[in-house]
């Protein structure tokens, strides 16, 4: 490359950050929750570039909370233990032999990869699950789910002591029931519960599509809750998408700003939603 073009290059990247300047005005000291779903985590050299992200954001003062998903592992090890899964809605009939699978994948394996590569980009991540300090306690979802939960209360209190030591907290979907038991929730719906609990400022959804997609395949980038009722109901959002657009329209009458669904894998996701102009993905803001 030509000195006078690597200088023009330097002088880009200089302009994209003095952009950013009104962007982090406004999101310092806010809560923002990043749900990393199992589709999302393909490889380690893409879970360095998200934690890579998430340790920026924190730098520059945000608070983010990492709640992550894990499906497509637990599915690989119910298949090498030849226990059979089927889910209903998007959830996971979950029966004893189940939950116990998904707890060893998810707090395990899934949390502490995350948690390390946080840590290997020089972030302090601590790794949790709704059962530890009683941060989500559960009621049983619909029956015929078994051991799923669906978060009735959540006690943010840890969560907001991490916050005060820059300390970011990374939460597997778990929560314990009332009697104590060990209760499986879908990653989206537990991330839009802590978000809601938080007041977050933004709730981040990250998938393997680039935002919800209309009847003919194209990215919708701003939806509203009329809307997500009308693509469900003719079944144009299907699947894994039904649990997270719900958590989208919870989340926004329930103290959330914006919840906003895009592709994880993108480069840079997190930080082109949040830091610049452009955005990225399909989103869901609360009425004014
Ligand atoms: N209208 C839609 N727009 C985009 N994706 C959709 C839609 N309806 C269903 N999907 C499916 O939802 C999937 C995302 O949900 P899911 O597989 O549960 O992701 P994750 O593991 O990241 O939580 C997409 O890969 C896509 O196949
Ligand atoms: C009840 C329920 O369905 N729990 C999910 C929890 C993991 C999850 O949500 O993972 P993704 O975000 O990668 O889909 C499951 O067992 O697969």
């Amino acid at each position: 490359m030509r000195k006078q073009d690597m200088n023009r290059d330097w002088i880009a990247t200089a302009a994209t950050l003095s952009a950013a300047l009104p962007y982090l005005q406004r999101y310092n000291d806010a809560v923002v929750v990043i749900k990393l779903g199992g589709h999302a985590m393909s490889s380690d050299a893409e879970m360095e570039n998200f934690a890579r992200d998430v340790v920026l954001m924190q730098q520059v003062g945000v608070n983010p909370v990492i709640v992550h998903g894990g499906g497509p592992m637990i599915n690989e090890m119910l298949e090498k233990l030849d226990i059979k899964s089927d889910f209903v809605n998007g959830k996971r009939v979950t029966d004893k032999a189940t939950v116990e699978v998904v707890e060893m994948v998810l707090s395990g394996r899934v949390n502490k990869w995350i948690v390390n590569a946080i840590n290997r980009q020089g972030g302090r991540a601590v790794g949790l699950s709704g059962k530890d300090a009683n941060l989500m306690t559960c009621d049983q979802d619909a029956p015929e789910l078994g051991l799923v939960g669906t978060p009735a209360e959540i006690d943010t209190k840890v969560l907001k002591t991490l916050f005060d030591d820059n300390t970011i907290p990374v939460i597997a979907p778990l929560g314990a029931g009332r009697d104590g038991e060990t209760l499986n929730v879908n990653g989206d719906t537990a991330a839009g519960a802590y978000a809601s609990a938080l007041n977050a400022d933004r709730l981040l959804l990250l998938t393997d599509v680039s935002g919800v997609k209309d009847g003919d395949g194209n990215v919708l980038t701003e939806l509203t809750p009329e809307q997500i009722s009308e693509l469900t109901a003719s079944g144009v959002i299907a699947g894994g998408m039904i649990p997270k657009t719900q958590t989208c329209l919870d989340a926004i009458s329930n103290g959330v700003r914006a919840a906003v669904i895009l592709d994880g894998r993108a480069p840079n996701a997190c930080l082109l939603e949040l830091f610049t102009e452009h955005g990225a993905g399909s989103i869901i803001r609360a009425a004014k």
